[in-house]
């Protein structure tokens, strides 16, 4: 399947394309509701409580508008950012989603395949389907990261993180919203709970240090006791100065939205951030991440990279956030529908599309590179 380059090539490889894949990502939502079971759908597609924040992180960016310049010649386009010191061709990454094995049977595999088709960093959650080893088998040579949960047992956090940079993972997402699981009405009324379902035990059941710490190796106590880990409300900047002593990975960290936790981020030598509000499942009721993200992006000031997601669904949503000050964007539920679509070529098939509406935003709105984003004008209505 060759990569379209323009928006013209799009459509007539779409044209020429046997089945209809779905092409939004309201399209694809669909799609995936009628393949995956209520459950498994609800938990993806909910937010936390009455799912204000999850509205508002659509709602927000759509009181962004686009002011854009023309005869400015976008014959040529870079979509280029180099993070850490890596150049890589798209402006995003694929964010940690755990369970990946709700939406495919290949889940984690499948996306690591796909982001490695395009050269996009695929970000592994700590509760992924497949291992670290396991991923990092069929995308050896290409960018991965690994998002890490911290454990109440502080031996399992560092050992997950020497185990991802022993793997060849880049970087350590260190997720900071989620001590605990939002409280998430749609999962208590369809009686969900993945985790105990066992979608996110490959890393603890491969874990020796986890393993050791149960009273036997039984499925029963392996669950158990990841729901005794993940729970884990005492983490501190301490902590967090204890990973790093603890790996040569560059550590971001995941969740903040506060100008201050920013400001704290960059003092205690953290290497970037991403601003979220993990896609309004955390707490309700809180700042929509794109609302958060100019002052982070002014009080970081380029110090660390300041990485985005929370409401990312087209091209143009890629255009606001750079503009507002990320450095690049993270994709999150809209590749977990690809993913149930389509299995990998849905995934690939979602990131060709999103390839190539990013570039004709860029174009269209005048700039011809990430950083000439910087100055295109955003105006906000209420
Ligand atoms: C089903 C699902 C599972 C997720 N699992 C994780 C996870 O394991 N670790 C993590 O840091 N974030 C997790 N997230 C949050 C995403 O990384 C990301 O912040 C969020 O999806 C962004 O919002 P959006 O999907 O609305 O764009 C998960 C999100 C979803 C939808
Ligand atoms: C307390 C951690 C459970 C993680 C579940 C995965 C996740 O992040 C999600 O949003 O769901």
């Amino acid at each position: 399947m060759a990569v379209p380059v323009n928006s013209k090539d799009a459509l007539l490889q779409n044209m020429n394309a046997g089945d209809y894949f779905p092409i939004s990502y309201e399209e694809l939502e669909e799609r995936a509701q009628t393949v995956m079971s209520a459950g498994a759908f609800g938990y993806v597609r909910s937010g936390a409580g009455g799912e204000e924040t999850l509205r508002s992180n659509r709602t927000d960016f759509q009181k962004h508008s686009i002011v854009p310049r023309v005869l400015t010649d976008v014959s040529s386009i870079n979509t280029s950012i180099t993070l850490f010191e890596k150049q890589y061709d798209h402006p995003f990454l694929l964010a940690p989603v755990g369970m990946l094995k709700l939406a495919h049977e290949d889940a984690d595999l499948a996306v690591a395949q796909a982001a490695a088709r395009y050269g996009i960093p695929f970000v592994q959650s700590t509760v992924s389907s497949y291992s670290i080893e396991e991923v990092a088998e069929v995308s050896s040579l290409s960018p991965k990261w690994f998002q890490l949960y911290w454990s109440n047992n502080r031996s399992v956090s560092f050992h997950m993180a020497e185990r991802a940079e022993k793997a060849g993972f880049e970087a350590i997402v260190l997720t900071v919203d989620t001590v605990m699981l939002g409280w998430r009405e749609e999962d208590l009324r369809n009686r969900f709970s993945p985790l105990k379902l066992g979608y996110g035990k490959a890393n603890y059941e491969s874990d020796q240090v986890f393993l050791q710490s149960l009273p036997d190796e039984s499925e029963e106590s392996i669950i158990q006791g990841i729901l005794n880990n993940i729970h884990h409300p005492s983490l501190n900047w301490e902590d967090v100065a204890e990973l790093k002593k603890r790996t040569k990975l560059p550590i971001l960290l995941k969740g903040i939205l506060h100008p201050k936790d920013a400001k704290l981020a960059v003092e205690n030598g953290i290497d970037g951030i991403i601003v979220s509000n993990h896609g309004g499942r955390q707490l309700d009721g809180i700042i929509s991440a794109i609302s958060a993200l100019p002052a982070i992006a002014e009080i970081v000031n380029k110090q660390i990279p300041v990485l985005f997601d929370s409401g990312i669904r087209r091209g143009a949503d890629v255009v606001k956030a750079i503009a507002l000050g990320a450095d690049a964007v993270c994709i999150g539920r809209p590749f977990v529908y690809a993913l149930a679509a389509g299995g990998q070529k849905g995934v690939e098939k979602l990131l060709e599309n999103l390839i190539q509406e990013t570039k004709v935003s860029i174009s269209l709105a005048g700039a011809s590179s990430i950083a000439g984003l910087s100055s295109v004008k955003l105006v906000q209505t209420t």
